[in-house]
């Protein structure tokens, strides 16, 4: 018999028990039996005569009626939320190299920005790129068609967000997530690179959630192009002449993000970013390591 103190249990106030008992069963059930041969195991457990519980494991288990107030609270959530990297991890471990590419949700198809996200799509996934995005309408939309006429694996991270808006026809491996946060960490586990089409907010914070990591070495150095030098040159010029000069970030921080309209120069950065860290592998530099 394995030794349990009070404390391993889930004890209710008012109930005070010394003793062992299977932390399944309420402290207000009965015992079944106070026959002096009777006997119960469950799991490490095993009780006899008064400490055998009424009900068997899968008898509560199964039971109705039961209150649901759990299913709001967060304990659960915890397990929701466990759920969504269980399957996240399962569904893109084996992807093989992957780039993301970030962009806005409301880039409409007649916009250059558009056809530049349907060819860097194209592109990556003829260098041999599954081409990641959030799965939504948009630049997302456009790099997933372009992985898909480049004969890649086009995937859409998908978020429920409060309007439907479903993933796009492109994504042929999608995985739909609850949580922001549990979806960002698949776009950086499984990511060699980044790629960043004009957008607002979510493409702002995707953006930055990169470069912190990779600032703060809590990830490996990976290529982060912008593509739209009409669209980002403001930002670059505010982070050089302001957030540069005003030492709220170092040369080294501005250095890591690079500008381009070209689709085929944004996918040979990609390309030469991975060619340097093989190097430096080889050479037993690498230093900081992919989270884990
Ligand atoms: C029409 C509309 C707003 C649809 C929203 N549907 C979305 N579906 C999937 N990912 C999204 C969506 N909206 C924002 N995101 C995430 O945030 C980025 C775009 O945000 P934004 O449009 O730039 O700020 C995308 O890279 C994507 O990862």
């Amino acid at each position: 018999m394995v030794p349990v103190s009070a404390h391993d249990t889930d004890e209710q106030p008012g109930h005070t028990t010394d003793v062992a008992r299977d932390p399944e069963v309420r402290p207000d059930e009965k015992p079944a039996s106070r026959a002096p041969d009777a006997e119960r195991r469950s799991g490490p457990l095993m009780m006899r005569r008064g400490k055998v519980p009424p009900t068997t494991t899968d008898q509560r288990l199964l039971d109705r009626g039961q209150p649901t107030d759990w299913l709001h609270a967060d304990p659960w959530r915890v397990m929701r939320i466990q759920s969504e990297f269980v399957e996240g991890f399962g569904a893109l471990a084996e992807l093989g190299p992957a780039v993301s590419v970030f962009g806005s949700a409301r880039t409409r198809a007649a916009d250059p920005a558009y056809a530049m996200g349907v060819e860097v799509g194209r592109l990556l996934a003829e260098a041999g790129y599954a081409v990641i995005t959030g799965g939504g309408p948009g630049a997302m939309e456009a790099a997933n068609k372009g992985a898909l006429l480049g004969g890649g694996t086009s995937v859409g991270l998908g978020i429920e967000l409060p309007f439907e808006t479903g993933l796009n026809e492109y994504v042929d491996l999608g995985v739909n997530f609850r949580y922001f946060f549990a979806r960002k960490t698949m776009f950086l586990k499984y990511s060699h690179g980044f790629i960043v089409l004009p957008g607002g907010f979510g493409t702002l914070d995707e953006l930055f959630e990169a470069v912190t990591l990779a600032q703060t070495r809590k990830v490996t150095q990976f290529p982060v192009v912008l593509m739209g030098t009409g669209y980002w040159q403001g930002l670059m010029g505010w982070l050089r002449d302001t957030a540069l000069a005003g030492g709220m970030i170092g040369e080294d921080d501005l250095d890591r993000l690079q500008l381009t309209d070209d689709p085929g120069e944004a996918v040979a950065a990609v390309q030469a970013h991975e060619m340097s860290d093989a190097a430096a592998e080889a050479a037993g530099a690498t230093g900081v390591e992919r989270p884990e």
